[in-house]
Order: C-alpha cells, then structure tokens, then sequence
C-alpha cells in the first residue's frame, strides 16, 4: 500500500519570500544569469531559516516545492536549476535543525563561490583585453562587466560600444555601469553594429547556458553579432562561469528559448494603429470591393509579434568562452562539463 501522505491534504508550504523572488525572476526585475543565481539561492535560504515545518520530510518536501517554484520562472538561464541543484542536494540531515543548518550554509557557500568565480573568470577575461582595446558588448552581463572591470584594475583604458538591446534595452544598465567605472562610452542602435566593429578589437558577451557543442545561448541578436564579428575579423569573447554550462545538453537535449510577451516589442496602441487602415487606405479598399460593410475578414490574429528573449550562437562564431576554470575553445567546453556534472541531469527536486 502506498504510505505517501495525501499531497491535497498536507500541501507544502512555501514561503512569501520564495514566491517573491519567483514572481521577480518572472518580471525581470531580477535578470541576468548570474544575478538570478544567487536570489534563487537567497531565496531558498531564507525559506530553510523561516521554515516551520514539523519534521524533515515536511522539510524537505517544502524545500523541493520551493525550488519548482523558482525553476518554473524563466526557461533559458541553466544557473537558476544549476543554483538549485546545488542547494538541494547539500540538504542533509536526520532533524529539522540540521536540515535547516545545512541547506542555509549551502546556499551561503554557494553565494559565495558564485561571487568567487566571477571575480577569477573576470582576471582571466582582462588577460585578453590590452591597454587601449576597444570592446563591443551586448546585453548586459555582470561576468563580461567583471572582465572590463580587472582590466582597469591592472590599469588598462578600455573603451566601450554598447549595443542598446532591444525589447528591454538592457544596453542602458551596461552603459550605465561602464560609466560608473569611468569608461568612455558609445551607445549605438542594435542595427549600427556591423558598422561599429569595424573600431572594435573584441566582441564582449555573457551568456545564459553554454551547450555541449559550445554553443552560446544568449540574449536574442548575440548570434547575428557574432557572425558579422567573424566576418569582419574581430574576435568573440564569451565571458560564463561554469553555472552557465547546462548538464541535460550532454545527453541530447536541446536548451529552451524563452518566448517573451508581444507587449515588450508592440504596445497596444501601437498594434491598433497598425490594424485600423487610414482613411485613406479604407476609402480604397472599399473602391475595389465595392463593399463598404465592417470587413469582417479582418482578423488580429493576421498580425504576429514574435519575442523570442535568447538565440544560439553556434561553437564556429566563438573564439574563447573565459570561466572560472580558464579559458577554453567552445569544442573543448565539454570536457569541463563531464568534469563537474558528471552524466546527471535528473532535475534538482529528483535526486
Ligand atoms: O542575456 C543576458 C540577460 O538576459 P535577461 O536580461 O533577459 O535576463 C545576459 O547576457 C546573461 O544572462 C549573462 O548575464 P550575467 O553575466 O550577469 O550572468
């Protein structure tokens, strides 16, 4: 007989600030992969200290159904299940406050190591960079920022093209930040970049998930960037710590690109405009028809907005993708992953 308890009786509990972070993580006020990391991992820490759970299955259960929570926000960035997987399976314990203890200094250490690693990846990254050089970015990215940043703490000028980022224009927080570090900046339209690479020695990106072939998935114009790089010269630096590397590409699966709502390319009254023809245009259409009735053919599903958020640059595009653990060629990144993932890819709330 199954002795499970009844999940609708006895639902888990999880706590407003997880549910918080989750609906942050949704809206993007928490963005960035790194950035969604380390909250998600706040986030389960704060539940484990609040948490009041009356024995450890209790415990344990709630912590799982937290993590799901977090996990179903956004699709694309690997760290968020990577932060979890981290944080669950540190949850040992044969009592409540053990439990509690261990899942909060996991979270804790994994903080820490996260924060860590951007720091080393972004000494390794400034390597690359000279005194002088001039680099392109797209999106913003805190592990490409920490590369620029350790480049001026060696005391080198680096100067900045920073491509705005259409829908979000997550430009603007990178132009924003580089400012504040002193670098000279030129924001340009997302289209103006073929013709900026031209005074460009690198192309500088972050990423969301690294593939196992070394494909980069990153913001949505990262690919078309790093094809028109390649073809006028310029290299292309791929600024991840390992949480970026994404385990389940290992065995064949293929990373999930988040579809974002059409409202962040078209506003509503911008679509209107759009679907209600001039005066001008009705008047002739109505001379052809010879039917001035409503058009009753005229339907708002005739016009689509796609908003893809991410897009994937294949290995070919790339020329070092900078970690923590060094700096690899795409095609070699797979190694690394084997190394710390092993072949797992069950999900955080499975193991
Ligand atoms: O694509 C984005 C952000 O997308 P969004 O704004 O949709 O979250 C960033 O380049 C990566 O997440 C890397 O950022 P970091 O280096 O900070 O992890």
């Amino acid at each position: 007989m199954d002795s499970d308890p009844d999940p609708n009786l006895n639902p888990p509990v999880v706590d407003p600030a997880v549910t918080s972070t989750a609906d942050d993580i949704a809206a993007m006020r928490i963005r960035g992969a790194a950035t969604i990391a380390d909250a998600a991992a706040a986030a389960l820490a704060t539940q484990a200290e609040r948490s009041e759970a009356p024995d450890p299955a209790a415990f344990e259960r709630d912590l799982r159904a937290g993590a799901r929570e977090l996990y179903e926000t956004r699709p694309t960035a690997v760290s968020l299940p990577n932060a979890l997987r981290y944080v669950l399976r540190g949850m040992e314990g044969e009592t409540v406050t053990a439990l509690r203890a261990s899942t909060i200094e996991r979270a804790n250490r994994f903080r820490t190591e996260l924060e860590q690693a951007q720091s080393t990846l972004g000494e390794i990254g400034a390597n690359r960079l000279r005194d002088g050089d001039v680099v392109l970015t797209h999106c913003h990215s805190t592990d490409a920022l920490a590369c620029i940043e350790a480049a001026l703490e060696s005391g080198k000028r680096i100067e900045a093209i920073v491509k705005e980022t259409r829908p979000r224009k997550q430009g603007h927080i990178t132009a924003r930040q580089l400012r504040e570090l002193g670098v000279p900046v030129t924001l340009i339209v997302d289209n103006a970049a073929r013709r900026y690479l031209d005074e460009a020695d690198h192309v500088l990106v972050g990423a969301d998930s690294i593939a196992a072939d070394g494909s980069v998935i990153n913001k949505i114009g990262t690919s078309g960037l790093a094809v028109n790089a390649r073809e006028r010269g310029v290299p292309v630096m791929v600024a991840a710590q390992t949480i970026k590397l994404h385990p389940d590409t290992m065995t064949g699966h293929t990373v999930a690109i988040e579809m974002r709502d059409e409202q962040e390319v078209l506003s509503l009254q911008e679509r209107a405009e759009i679907e209600s023809p001039s005066e001008e245009s009705e008047s002739r259409s109505t001379a052809v028809d010879g039917n001035d009735d409503e058009d009753s053919s005229r339907s708002e599903s005739d016009l689509t907005v796609e908003n893809p958020a991410f897009d994937v640059t294949p290995p070919r595009y790339i020329d070092a993708i900078v970690t923590e653990r060094g700096q690899f060629p795409p095609e070699s990144i797979v190694t690394l992953m084997r190394e710390l993932f092993g072949e797992t890819t069950a999900e955080p709330w499975e193991e």
